[in-house]
């Protein structure tokens, strides 16, 4: 087993920066069906252009390392004490390489281990087989979509879908109620694996059992096939879109997997996974631990660009009016209350990121720099430092915002802050704060941690470093960084406009199909 942590190593590396062939071909499908010139279209360019970005610079395709969970297949008489040490040091490496954010969080201090290990931190699941190598499979399942999980217990009553029963129909029910609350919070479009059955615990086993399955796998029981058909069609009629944009793709994989009850418990669990579903495997040699096949990689190369300009050519150009906008902070309150839903954003010169604990600790102290006019990036990236001991960033994309509601608008009235770059929107509280004090809510695209990054010219600074580089307040100088507003200073939000359209969707689903 002298290659094991090499290989553990390798795909650590190649799950974190470079997207299944089964997950691309997915997203190229979403892209190919969404008319060109669309919010939702040039947000799947972007995305697009993400994991190409990735796959050349082998660097993370979003900055949320996720919570590394490896579900390994061995042989009988495999040393697993040896491998979860092989495992936990080659985590360590590929954190040290910058190719993993340091994620993992003392659940009771904030603080921070630096190399992703810690109590729970990463996931190991060994399981014995009877072939004679081994099976080792790895996700990183981002935050943000891991919030927007979901488990019902039937019978309930769910918003705009009515009484879900305990048989097949009020599970077809529960599923379309986990693709429309998730909205676009997670990332979306995204993937869902289905767990029914089992309890609390084994029910979201399943569900995220799920998720390695491959995109283009035929369920094998019937019934469970006719649910994941139904689901991938209907769902897609919610117009929830790329990032909760609207458009015509919601969900682009659903898998379905089902176990035995208890006659008093009947739980339909749901995991969420973002578009950047990063999930790979190998088969491994199990005297050198070397690895003989790489797993979900089957098929041609997918080609975004050919692809998608064939598409571009058959449909129709759908330009919707979007006015493009420069800012530059500081930024004045006049500046701000021009800017309308809908305008695309360019932002030249400083932004400062600030996430959860930099949100905290502003409502009760001073901001370590001046932030009157200036943009806050709800953003945890990956940092490196390079030769000369300077900061440059590796990764970073948006994080999601609603986390954010309870302070936001507090915090850019007592500071000043103009304006608030995220992805997932923000609430009616966030929405009443920036009428009433000048502000804008920008809308970048979730797990585009390359794209971002690219535009990042310089780290002038870091305050707020006891938080860990995640939650830290890093001072940026940007150029051509574009986002969306999506919530302006006169009260219009289209998060709001597109969870109310997408419960009025929902209810067409309320009647009952499988019978
Ligand atoms: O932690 C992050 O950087 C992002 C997170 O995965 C999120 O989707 O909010
Ligand atoms: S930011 Fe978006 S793409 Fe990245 S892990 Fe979170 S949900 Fe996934």
């Amino acid at each position: 087993m002298e290659k094991f942590q090499e290989s553990m190593y390798k795909l650590i590396v190649e799950t974190s920066t470079k997207l299944p062939k089964d997950v691309r071909r997915a997203i190229l499908a979403a892209k190919i069906k969404e008319n060109a010139g669309t919010r939702a279209a040039m947000s799947l360019d972007t995305i697009t252009d993400n994991i190409l970005k990735a796959d050349e610079n082998v660097s993370p395709i979003c900055q949320d390392t996720g919570l590394p969970t490896f579900k390994i297949k061995v042989p009988v008489g495999a040393n697993q004490i040896k491998m979860k040490k092989a495992i936990r040091q080659a985590i360590a490496d590929a954190t040290k390489d910058t190719k993993l954010r340091p994620n993992s969080v003392d659940s009771i201090t904030g603080d921070n281990s630096g190399d992703n290990l810690g109590d729970g931190t990463p996931v190991i699941k060994f399981e014995q087989w009877e072939e004679d190598y081994i099976d080792a499979r790895l996700i990183l399942k981002g935050g943000g979509c891991e919030n927007k999980n979901i488990q019902y217990s039937l019978p309930a009553e769910l918003e705009g879908l009515g009484r879900a029963g305990r048989d097949l129909d009020g599970i077809r029910k529960c599923i379309m109620h986990s693709v429309y609350q998730a909205q676009g919070q997670g990332c979306s479009a995204g993937f869902i694996g289905v767990g029914i059955g089992g309890d609390r615990t084994s029910g979201y086993e399943l569900a995220k059992e799920m998720l390695f399955r491959s995109v283009d796998d035929v369920n094998p029981n019937e019934n469970l096939r006719k649910l994941e058909e139904y689901v991938m069609e209907n769902a897609n009629k919610l117009g929830i879109g790329t990032m909760g944009f609207g458009g015509e793709t919601t969900l682009l994989g659903c898998k379905v997997g089902v176990i035995n009850r208890i006659p008093a418990s009947f739980f339909v669990s749901v995991a969420y996974n973002c578009w950047a579903y990063r999930r790979l495997g190998v088969k491994l040699n199990a005297e050198t631990g070397e690895i003989q096949e790489w797993l979900y990689q089957e098929g041609e190369e997918v080609d975004f660009n050919k692809a998608a300009e064939e598409a571009a050519a058959a449909v129709e150009q759908q330009e919707e009016k979007t006015r493009s906008v420069t800012l530059e902070a500081p930024i004045t309150e006049e500046q701000i209350r021009e800017l309308k839903v809908g305008d695309v954003v360019t932002i030249n010169g400083m932004m400062h990121t600030g996430r959860d604990a930099i949100h905290k600790h502003l409502m009760d102290n001073p901001a370590p720099i001046d932030l009157n006019g200036q943009i806050i990036y709800h953003c945890g990236p990956v940092m490196a430092k390079d030769a000369d001991g300077n900061w440059v960033v590796k990764a970073a994309g948006p994080t999601t915002s609603i986390r954010e509601e309870p302070y936001q608008g507090d915090i850019m009235k007592k500071f000043g802050i103009r304006a608030v770059i995220g992805k997932g929107g923000m609430g009616p509280k966030t929405l009443a704060a920036l009428k009433e004090h000048g502000g804008v809510y920008l809308n970048a695209i979730g797990g585009a941690a390359q794209y971002y990054a690219e535009c990042m010219e310089k780290v002038e600074g870091v305050d707020l470093m006891e938080f860990g580089v995640p939650e830290a307040m890093w001072h940026i100088r940007v150029n051509g960084f574009t986002a969306v507003v999506t919530m302006d200073s006169h009260g219009n939000s289209l998060h709001e406009h597109v969870e109310k359209s997408s419960l009025q969707k929902l209810e067409q689903f309320k009647d009952p199909v499988f019978k």
